[in-house]
């Protein structure tokens, strides 16, 4: 595993964007092999996506011909519906980009048979030979996407139960009340997650402390889904100086000394 520590939220926009353009870049993707890219929603994100559209702006990235799929949406909202992860994407990244309204894969949380949605989900991200770099998000209580707390790592794209932690800290988002936030949400699964050939995960203020530890030091453990990534073949996770405070000193140096010159590189 990769941990990146970094300061503050802002670098950790700027390592994360400046990661998902070199990859972008080195792939060289064309409309026959587009690059497939992951995508969160959530407040930590926001920042990325930022630099990103920034990057853009400048000349320094296409996102022609890029496909993306985002990793959850919100089940029975309206797609138009300010809150929804559809129109959250639309307003922080894909209207400020040059990416094809056809490459954008979000799941669809009105469909009429939601498990036929998920696979359908599955089955396009298969034809497009997997996605290359799935970017990720976790909650305090360690879930990635929707993952909640005792979901199987073996699980695949499906409806979840969203828990009581989850939904009052996403009513920030909901008038501050818990009533308006759906309870349940379709997510890709951690299996689905696994096959990602890289997952970036990024992990901002002191409320994400306990995540981060169980993610980097505690055992694989379906409590805490962010863990799976001890499992994944080339994980990395990008975070603030608040974030690490539930740490040891002694892993927080390891990383620290390991990543030296990647920090130092952060333009
Ligand atoms: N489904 C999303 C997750 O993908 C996200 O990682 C998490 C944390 O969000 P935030 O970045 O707002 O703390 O919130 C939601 O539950």
């Amino acid at each position: 595993m990769r941990l990146i520590p970094l300061h503050n939220s802002a670098q950790v926009a700027k390592w994360a964007a400046q990661h998902i353009v070199s990859r972008i870049k080195a792939f060289n993707p064309t409309a026959e092999k587009p690059f497939v890219l992951g995508l969160p929603t959530g407040g930590t994100p926001v920042e990325t996506y930022k630099e990103l559209i920034t990057m853009h702006k400048a000349g320094d990235i296409s996102f022609k011909h890029v496909v993306t799929f985002n990793m959850d949406e919100y089940v029975g909202l309206p797609k138009e519906h300010p809150e929804s992860y559809y129109s959250f994407m639309f307003k922080h990244f894909f209207d400020h980009v040059d990416i094809q309204k056809e490459n954008i894969n979000l799941l669809n949380g009105n469909a009429p048979d939601l498990a036929a949605e998920c696979q359908r989900y599955e089955d396009k991200m298969r034809q497009l030979g997997g996605v290359q770099l799935f970017m990720g998000g976790v909650g305090n209580d360690g879930h990635i996407a929707f993952n909640e707390p005792a979901s199987s790592l073996a699980s695949r794209t499906r409806q979840q139960p969203l828990t009581e932690e989850t939904r009052v800290a996403n009513s920030r988002f909901f008038n501050n009340d818990v009533n308006q936030v759906p309870k349940s949400a379709l997510t890709v699964g951690v299996a689905t997650l696994m096959e990602a050939k890289e997952v970036m995960v990024l992990v901002t203020g002191r409320n994400k402390a306990l995540a981060l530890q169980a993610a980097v030091e505690g055992n694989v453990n379906h409590l805490w889904t962010i863990s799976c990534l001890q499992m994944h073949p080339n994980p990395v996770m990008v975070c603030d100086e608040p974030a690490t405070m539930e740490l040891r000193v002694k892993t927080l140096r390891y990383f620290q000394e390991q990543e030296r010159e990647s920090i130092t590189a952060l333009k």
